[in-house]
């Protein structure tokens, strides 16, 4: 049976990840596409689904010219675009996928809609050396608070997203112990900001980070932001 399998999985895996998957003691494929195993020694430590922080037609224009400046700034290897999907993903202790979270209706809530440009539309770079991470955010009709203008939770969870995202790629697994916003310009809907990340200080679990949230030409300030994230006991993601 699982020799069945098996060339299937490397069809699925090759063509989602681009990568070659030696798999061959795999158990079984979530409705997802991932591959999960309790036991494989072989497996890769990162077996990506779909990744929603590639761009897609509903990308504006300013969206598209900060998204290709920011793959420019990949080339000498400084920055990183890092991938997203609609799921954790959990690894054990030897950097395997486990299926903590088995196949769900349940979604991250900034990926929860295949419906493109209706939402939260981002993409995430980050710089390890210098601490930083840089989100392109692009926010979708289904955000709307006061007529015209994105709502104050959709800011908070998206620089919440964002913020968590550099904090994770520096200390690994972590929680959202306090985020502190200040609301100084309404961000029009449907316009593309920039979120820009910067890692204050890390103290043992603690990781603390600064946010600016500003317009794609960064001529206004519209959020501002202090988060503290605590490492809980899971292996980084971005480890991989
Ligand atoms: C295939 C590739 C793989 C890709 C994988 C993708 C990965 C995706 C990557 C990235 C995306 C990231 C996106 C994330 C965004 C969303 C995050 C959320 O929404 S999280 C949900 C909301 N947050 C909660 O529900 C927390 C609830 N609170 C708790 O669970 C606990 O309180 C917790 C864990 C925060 C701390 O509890 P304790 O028991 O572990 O630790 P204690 O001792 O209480 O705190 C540790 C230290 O932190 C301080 N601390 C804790 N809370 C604090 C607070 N509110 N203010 C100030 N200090 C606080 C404490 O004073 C202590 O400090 P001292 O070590 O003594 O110096």
């Amino acid at each position: 049976m699982l020799s069945k399998i098996q060339p299937i999985a490397r069809v699925i895996c090759q063509n989602i990840t681009g990568r070659f998957i030696h798999n061959p003691s795999a158990r079984r494929t979530m409705k997802s596409g991932i591959r999960f195993s309790k036991t494989a020694k072989e497996l890769p430590k990162v077996v990506a689904s779909k990744d929603y922080s590639e761009p897609n037609s509903s990308w504006s224009q300013e969206m598209m010219k900060l998204y290709e400046q920011y793959i420019e700034k990949t080339k000498d290897g400084s920055w990183k675009k890092l991938p997203s999907y609609n799921r954790f993903l959990v690894l054990n202790e030897d950097g395997h996928f486990i299926d903590k979270f088995p196949p769900s209706k349940a979604r991250l809530f900034t990926r929860n809609t295949e419906e493109e440009g209706s939402m939260f539309e981002y993409v995430v770079f980050a710089n390890k050396v210098e601490k930083k991470a840089v989100g392109l955010f692009q926010s979708g009709d289904l955000l709307e608070g006061p007529s015209g203008f994105v709502h104050g939770g959709a800011i908070a969870t998206i620089v919440d997203a964002v913020s968590g995202t550099l904090a994770t790629y520096v200390a690994g697994f972590v929680m959202t112990a306090s985020l502190n916003l200040d609301y100084k310009n309404p961000i029009p809907l449907g316009s593309t900001v920039i979120i820009e990340c910067q890692l204050e200080k890390k103290e043992e679990r603690k990781s603390y980070v600064n946010t600016r949230v500003i317009s794609h030409d960064c001529t206004k300030l519209h959020t501002e932001s202090t988060a503290l994230f605590v490492s809980v006991n899971q292996k980084n993601p971005y480890q991989g």
